[in-house]
């Protein structure tokens, strides 16, 4: 089957502020674990007063007819392009078959009434494994909502996809390389300790696993990452953070950018770089960028990359009235 969504941005994690805002039973363990951004342990033989204790959502056995559900506000609200019903460690007591809805709200309750839309129907899962579905609709969502039918546990609910920001709540300056707009990486030379992605999140990085992080280059060259940024842009501050990397900081960086006609213009020429230090730098490029690459030198790590200017508002109020017009039709 078609996986090649799970590279793609989980828009319910934790680490974009997603949460769960409702289960109707969380007996042995809180559908809070559902979207928290690390992958899902286990001790066995670990008893608290319920019982065996799981890193995931886990309803009590059922005694009636019915199922269990979970409503997951999206981090990020988006197009989703797939879920995983990550069920790890979940053998006994995994759910054998579980459903997924999406719903698009304006605002920021989820009325009793909504009318949620069908992304994934009722389908077979497998215990202590991933369970990929596609999806294929490509409206945006700002909530899902997981069934299992009858009980059980699920570790991780990742629901991949792009995030579609509602342009009216964007000042008129900001991140444009924030996952949270919508921008992607789609290229680097090397990421064997951290992926790039992992630059542009949101916040501070919380330690030097936070962040992209290159394997020592052994030849010439330099190492680089790729970024399409939200909307072609207007840059006007780049901010290059090397916190945590205390020995492995790159020594300078520079930033490109193109606006997809193929020419190549400085937004911000070598500059040296100082270990474990977040750095500003004022930029006036020629042309408005709609994407950029980050040279490196030679190699290292980056906790984050921001590139804030005055993006192109037409462009991203096409592509959230693109995503959303049918999403709110009733
Ligand atoms: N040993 C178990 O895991 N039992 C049960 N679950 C927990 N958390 O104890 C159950 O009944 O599914």
């Amino acid at each position: 089957m078609d996986d090649a969504f799970t590279a793609r941005l989980d828009l319910a994690s934790r680490a974009l502020g997603g949460g769960v805002v409702h289960a109707n039973d969380e007996f042995f363990a809180a559908a809070d674990h559902l979207v928290l951004p690390e992958p899902p342990t286990f001790s066995p033989r670990t008893f608290d007063h319920k019982g065996q204790v799981y890193d995931g959502w886990e309803t009590r056995r059922r005694r009636t007819p019915g199922s269990d559900v979970a409503i997951v506000r999206l981090g990020a609200p988006g197009v989703i392009h797939g879920v995983d019903v990550d069920t790890s460690f979940f053998v006994g007591n995994f759910p054998p078959f579980a459903s997924l809805d999406g719903l698009a709200v304006d605002g920021h309750q989820v009325p009793p009434d909504a009318a949620w839309t069908a992304l994934v129907p009722k389908s077979p899962l497998n215990g202590d494994s991933r369970n990929l579905f596609a999806v294929s609709d490509r409206r945006r969502f700002t909530h899902v909502r997981l069934t299992i039918f009858p009980d059980g546990g699920v570790a991780r609910l990742r629901v991949h996809g792009e995030a579609i920001p509602d342009p009216a709540l964007l000042p008129a300056e900001f991140d444009v390389a924030a996952v949270t707009a919508g921008a992607t990486v789609t290229g680097c030379s090397n990421m064997f300790f951290g992926r790039p992605h992992q630059m542009l999140m949101p916040g501070l990085a919380r330690h030097m696993g936070d962040g992209w992080e290159t394997a020592r280059r052994r030849e010439d060259g330099n190492e680089w990452a790729e970024i399409e940024l939200a909307a072609p842009t207007e840059v006007t501050f780049v901010d290059l953070d090397t916190s945590h990397f205390k020995g492995n900081a790159p020594g300078a960086a520079a930033l490109r950018g193109t606006d997809g006609s193929g020419d190549w213009f400085d937004i911000l020429p070598r500059v040296p770089l100082s270990p474990d230090t977040p750095h500003r730098f004022p930029v006036r490029p020629e042309s408005p960028a709609s994407r950029v690459r980050l040279d490196i030198y030679p190699d290292g790590g980056m906790a984050r990359l921001r590139i804030i200017g005055r993006p192109d508002r037409a462009f991203l109020t096409e592509k959230f009235r693109r995503h959303t017009e049918e999403s709110r039709r009733p």
